[in-house]
């Protein structure tokens, strides 16, 4: 049995997880971190990491990048992995994640869903052949009207995974509206709508000469992330200290 603290567990996310381990013969919640207790489950919550005194396996982190240290202090104290997949880090805390993985095993994904993380592979594939025949390459991402970070971390891991192929050469453009000039070419766009409910969509587009070729992403559910956060948690219990993502889980 994976005994896991739910942090953010009575958010969007913790509690899409918090349903789904109900059902789970091989895992559950033992403790529950967040600032928000409006919300009662059937585990005790604390407000921070620092006031828990349960201990467990792994801890899965969907809540915000506030309170990010507590999370580092106490996974380092208690040797105590974490499936880190809130997004909007700074990139000290992201660093800080890094320095982490050398003391205690840290799996950190953008997106838990099978589909992206296939995706990261298409593109891969699909850069080698097209940036040499001379398409752009253009991001649009589209979430909820309550999301905090803009651009997703989906759109900027993509965006990473495109640049890996790149040797990182391309720089990334997030707003075309500060200057009057053409598009580089070593450049990836990056767009970002938000709107009522729409889970997660994620297009990237490769625009050539009279040709154009997309790849698109539609999360229709957050079911899709919780599932995968949940297999993640199980993979990485008891796992040697190391940075991890969502390609070792799926394979
Ligand atoms: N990696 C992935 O596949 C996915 C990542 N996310 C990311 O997960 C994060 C959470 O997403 P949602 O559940 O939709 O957000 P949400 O806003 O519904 O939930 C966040 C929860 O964290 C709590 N929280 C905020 N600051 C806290 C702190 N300092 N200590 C303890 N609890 C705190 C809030 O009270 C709230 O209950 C976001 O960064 C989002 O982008 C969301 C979906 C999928
Ligand atoms: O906030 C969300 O909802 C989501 N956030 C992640 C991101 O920033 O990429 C993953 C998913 O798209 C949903």
């Amino acid at each position: 049995m994976t005994k896991i603290i739910m942090r953010g567990c009575n958010g969007k996310m913790g509690q899409v997880i918090t349903e789904l381990l109900k059902e789970d013969e091989n895992a559950k919640i033992v403790a529950g971190i967040d600032i928000n207790h409006a919300i009662k489950n059937d585990y005790p919550v604390f407000t921070s990491l620092k006031e828990c005194n349960i201990s467990a396996d792994v801890i899965i982190d969907f809540a915000s990048s506030k309170g990010f240290d507590d999370l580092i202090d106490y996974a380092n104290e208690k040797k105590t992995p974490i499936v880190l997949c809130t997004t909007g880090l700074s990139e000290e805390q992201i660093i800080l994640a890094q320095e982490t993985s050398k003391n205690v095993a840290v799996l950190k994904s953008a997106n838990m869903s099978l589909g992206i993380n296939t995706l990261m592979k298409l593109l891969q594939a699909a850069t080698q052949v097209l940036v040499d025949g001379g398409f752009d390459i253009e991001i649009v991402e589209k979430h909820h009207n309550q999301k905090l970070d803009a651009p997703s971390g989906t759109a900027l891991a993509l965006a990473d995974s495109i640049n890996e192929v790149l040797n990182n050469e391309y720089a990334y453009q997030y707003d075309r509206s500060k200057e009057l000039a053409k598009r580089e070419k070593k450049e990836i766009g990056i767009s970002a709508v938000r709107g009522g409910t729409i889970v997660g969509e994620h297009e990237v587009i490769f625009a050539g000469t009279d040709e154009v070729i997309e790849f698109k992403h539609t999360a229709y559910s957050k079911a899709i992330f919780a599932k995968g956060a949940i297999q993640a948690a199980k993979f990485l219990a008891g796992k040697e200290p190391g940075m991890y993502d969502m390609s070792h889980v799926i394979g």
